[in-house]
């Protein structure tokens, strides 16, 4: 469904956008119809850029991306991203940015409606609204026609989900969007998230939380300076970490006052040259196990 090949982007910072930062290094990768994803990396990492890329809300620098075999930064014309739209969305961190506070709650839906459901009378667009929110586990008698101050963080956060779900969308770009929330309603939208992608919904979940990448995804990424340091199927990650730095990673996480720093520190000083890159013309992660793939363990690129 979702493929990257090699996709990279570089930003240009300083004066005069002199300075090119590199925020994404050649990363591939594939979200199929009911598989989770998660991109996990410390701040700074690039997973909000890829998940932006994805979105086609900043242009891809090098490699493609690719929704059914289509090149989606080649989507010319209103008709085509509007076609993406309706199959890929987003919801990010902070569900109050997404509400205008003067409007009721309803208004991001009846945003959708003038471009994707022209023809629905009233009665039917309301019905399609209901069934969006029941869908997500809201009470629309409970949340339609309120104000956004006057409902919870979790329930906003749904809404938007719901708004999603209004559309036929086959792809959810989640983008922290549990960072805000207190536990209990952290596990309610992780739960949700199972229930979606048990009906077949793709998600690529964006992280710096190990632990609810473990909870919710198929396939982990951990990204490191916007480089893929590890990839594979999420209990081969966790259970059997190839390259030092996850291994650093997760040698932290019951352990207090250590950082995303610390593990790069100590994968700094370690490592030598890197093994994953020891033959010549290697280029990108190495296969080390079935779907298991681990990438450079120096900082830069390496020499090929
Ligand atoms: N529009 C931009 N212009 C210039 N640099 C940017 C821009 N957006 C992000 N960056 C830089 O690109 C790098 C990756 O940023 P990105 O937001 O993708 O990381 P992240 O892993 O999502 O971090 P966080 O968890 O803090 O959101 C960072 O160094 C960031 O400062």
């Amino acid at each position: 469904m979702l493929t990257l090949d090699r996709v990279s982007k570089v930003y240009r910072v300083g004066t005069f956008g002199t300075q090119p930062l590199n925020a994404v290094r050649d990363v591939s990768l594939t979200v199929p119809p009911g598989v989770v994803v998660s991109l996990i990396g410390e701040s700074g990492s690039g997973k909000s850029t890829i998940g932006r890329m994805v979105l086609r809300l900043t242009p891809v620098t090098s490699g493609a991306i690719a929704f059914d075999g289509r090149d989606v930064a080649g989507l010319s014309g209103h008709r085509a991203r509007k076609g993406y739209y309706r199959h890929v969305q987003g919801v990010f961190q902070d569900p109050f940015s997404s509400f205008n506070p003067i409007f009721p709650v309803d208004r991001v839906f009846d945003m959708l409606r003038g471009a994707y459901f022209p023809g629905l009378s009233d009665t039917e667009w309301r019905a399609s609204v209901r069934r969006g929110t029941e869908r997500v586990g809201l009470d629309p008698g409970q949340v339609l026609g309120r104000y956004p101050h006057q409902l919870s963080g979790g329930q906003l956060q749904r809404l938007l989900i719901a708004r999603a779900l209004t559309l036929d969308i086959r792809l959810l770009v989640a983008d922290e969007i549990i960072s805000m929330l207190d536990a209990s309603t952290r596990i309610d939208v992780l739960n949700l998230l199972g229930d979606l992608r048990a009906e077949g919904l793709g998600i690529l979940f964006v992280t710096h939380d190990l632990a609810l990448g473990t909870y919710v995804s198929d396939t982990t990424v951990i990204l490191r300076r916007g480089a893929v340091a590890e990839m594979g199927p999420t209990r081969q990650v966790y259970a059997s970490p190839r390259h030092p730095y996850t291994r650093g990673l997760l040698a932290s996480v019951p352990r207090m006052h250590r950082t995303w720093a610390d593990a790069d520190a100590e994968l700094d000083s370690a490592a030598g040259p890197c093994p994953v890159h020891s033959g010549p013309g290697t280029a990108g992660p190495v296969e080390v196990g079935p779907d298991h793939f681990v990438g450079c363990f120096s900082d830069d690129a390496c020499p090929e």
